[in-house]
């Protein structure tokens, strides 16, 4: 029903990597950073996200990753215990770095930005030691989110994982999540995720980040057609491009494209709209639907967690999720 294959024997479906953080979202919304007075914690990092919402669609979800040794840090791996998900592979960083904390500005549903605090955080210190053959190999897939590329150690812990992965056929999902302040140039970034990108089963994107892995080379063409071309070519089963409140539009290697709109909602702010997507479309793949159905589903979540005030604390179970589009379909 869908291309993608991935090992049975393995007791993980998913292994998170990259960012753990912190999420603080403005309690009084529709107004600008300055006037904002309180903010209310959330478990954050765009891989994170994905882990919960995988976790709470019922996959068995591990994360490697590293969290700073405070309070915070105690929180982050807490959260994730509580939602299911495997912590053996969290470590505690001993260098004094600290939690990215990500702060909203939600001055409307469509003028929304983030402000984040990541000098010396703690996830971009995951060094290649901490990432362990044996746990990638128990895992049917793992997701690499592209911003812990944007720093040393953690760039090269991926590329590790990326290797593993490959080695014992572990199916290999890349999430761009580009965030420009934790990369010295455009550049930097295009190279460094196109690496990966070559070697992924599925990549999933945004236009402006599909650009940005296409231009270092002169590629740049801003097309969706070429992007599927591009990467199809390399290891790709699969190409999602997305397309905000637009929806999205999916590129298979068996040449068939698929289209898909949004879910009418109420928003509150656009954060988390990809996260959600993502991690509905991947268990959709997981369970062998069609890639439409996949992109509805991962729709339809987004549209439940544009309209909460968290992310991760929004994501929404299959039921949830079932219900907006038996709703939308009457
Ligand atoms: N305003 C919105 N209303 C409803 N669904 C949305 C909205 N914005 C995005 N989505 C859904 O979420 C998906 C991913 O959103 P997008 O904004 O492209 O990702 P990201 O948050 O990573 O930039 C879209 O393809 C769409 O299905
Ligand atoms: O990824 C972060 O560090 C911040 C996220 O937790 C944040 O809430 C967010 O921006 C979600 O990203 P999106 O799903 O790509 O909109």
């Amino acid at each position: 029903m869908n291309p993608i294959t991935w090992p049975q024997d393995r007791p993980l479906d998913l292994i998170a990597i990259g960012r753990l953080c912190i999420d603080m979202n403005a309690n009084e919304i529709n107004r600008p950073m300055e006037e904002t007075l309180t903010f209310t914690k959330y478990l954050g990092g765009s891989p994170a996200n994905i882990a919960v919402a995988a976790a709470r669609l019922g996959m068995k979800t591990g994360f490697i990753g590293k969290v700073s040794n405070d309070q915070f840090g105690n929180y982050i791996s807490k959260y994730l215990a509580q939602e299911g998900i495997d912590t053996g592979n969290v470590v505690v960083d001993r260098t004094g770095a600290v939690t990215g904390l990500a702060f909203t500005e939600i001055k409307s549903p469509e003028d929304c930005s983030i402000l984040m605090y990541r000098d010396n955080a703690a996830d971009l210190k995951l060094e290649p030691k901490d990432v362990k053959e044996e746990y990638i190999r128990q895992s049917k897939a793992i997701l690499i989110s592209g911003t812990a590329l944007s720093k040393s150690p953690s760039r090269e812990a991926v590329f590790i994982a990326l290797e593993y992965a490959l080695k014992h056929n572990v199916l290999v999902f890349f999430d761009v999540d580009y965030r420009p302040y934790s990369w010295n140039s455009p550049e930097e970034t295009g190279i460094y995720c196109r690496m990966v990108a070559e070697k992924s089963d599925v990549i999933i994107a945004g236009r402006e980040e599909f650009d940005l892995m296409e231009a270092p080379f002169g590629e740049l063409r801003h097309d969706d057609w070429y992007t599927a071309e591009t990467w199809l070519r390399h290891r790709a089963k699969l190409v999602m491009v997305k397309h905000g409140s637009n929806g999205s539009i999916c590129f298979t290697n068996d040449g068939k494209t698929f289209r898909s709109g949004t879910y009418p909602t109420k928003v509150i702010k656009t954060f988390g709209a990809g996260d959600s997507f993502a991690g509905a479309f991947i268990y959709g793949l997981f369970q062998g639907w069609s890639v439409d159905r996949c992109q509805k589903f991962g729709s339809a979540s987004a549209s439940i967690v544009v309209a909460s005030h968290s992310c991760s604390d929004a994501m929404p179970t299959v039921e949830q999720i079932q219900e907006v589009i038996d709703r939308n379909e009457k």
